[in-house]
């Protein structure tokens, strides 16, 4: 597999705080990677390091490069670009207080996209990747927020799937739902790795053993370890590793 991102010396400040310290890791195209560890270890500040969301909170230095297939996305791409291609989804689905089919079309009209059978045809394109598209198809126009929690997170992530992005960036995207629509956006996610890198913060263990190929292990702003996650689970190399995934911290 290629590299999707590539991570070099990365270090991340709010302030004079050092949130991230020295990290160094690779993001292999079409498979899953979790990044796992306690609360306030840099999980999120990493991941959205990867999409520049940062960039919006003030204060914010970084240093170091970060690569999307070769080139840096902070020296030489375009923010917006870099976000088209760099999809998010978050804790708390948050859809837009608009029609279903609304939510959908919202990207691709800002991008220019008018024409109605262009956008029908992206509206269920993206419904039907994110396995929603039977359970809505008769309500397009009916506002999302009468959804349920678990349906508006797979209108989320079917939002972030029109602007045909090529990583899909998961801050937690299960932790506000329940079991059953948890593990649909599970089998969700493991489907959508045929067609994109997806990143995962995750504070399930159980969910990054299932769903993710490799798992990186961060603790007070440092990437402690970083392998397949098989290997990380069952023979971790550190012992900081050990004692988190087996339950002695966190
Ligand atoms: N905007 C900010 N300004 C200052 N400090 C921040 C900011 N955002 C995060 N931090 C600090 O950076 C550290 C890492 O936070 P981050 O949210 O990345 O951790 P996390 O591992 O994702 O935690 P959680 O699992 O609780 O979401 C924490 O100490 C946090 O308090």
């Amino acid at each position: 597999m290629n590299n999707k991102f590539t991570v070099n010396d990365l270090n991340l400040y709010y302030g004079d705080f050092h949130a991230l310290k020295n990290i160094n890791l690779d993001i292999k195209e079409k498979e899953i990677t979790a990044f796992i560890g306690p609360s306030g270890c840099g999980k999120s500040t990493f991941l959205k390091t990867l999409n520049r969301m940062n960039d919006l909170v003030e204060n914010t230095r970084i240093t170091g490069d970060i690569c999307l297939d070769g080139t840096d996305i902070y020296k030489n791409m375009d923010v917006i670009e870099l976000r088209r291609r760099v999809g998010m989804v978050f804790q708390q689905p948050n859809p837009f207080p608009k029609s279903i089919y609304d939510n959908i079309a919202y990207g691709p009209r800002i991008f220019g996209i008018k024409k109605k059978s262009e956008l029908d045809e992206i509206v269920e394109r993206s419904l039907r990747q994110a396995a929603i598209w039977d359970e809505v198809k008769d309500r397009l126009h009916k506002s999302a927020l009468g959804m349920s929690g678990g349906q508006q997170q797979r209108l989320c992530i079917a939002r972030a799937l029109a602007m045909q992005p090529e990583v899909l960036l998961m801050d937690e995207p299960t932790s506000a739902l329940d079991p059953i629509s948890t593990s649909k956006i599970e089998e969700l996610t493991l489907e959508l790795k045929k067609d994109y890198t997806i990143v995962i913060v995750t504070h399930n263990m159980q969910q990054a053993m299932r769903i993710s190929d490799k798992t990186a292990f961060f603790l007070l702003g440092d990437l402690i370890e970083y392998s397949d996650t098989e290997t990380l689970f069952s023979t971790p190399k550190e012992k900081k590793t050990e004692d988190y995934i087996t339950g002695r911290f966190g």
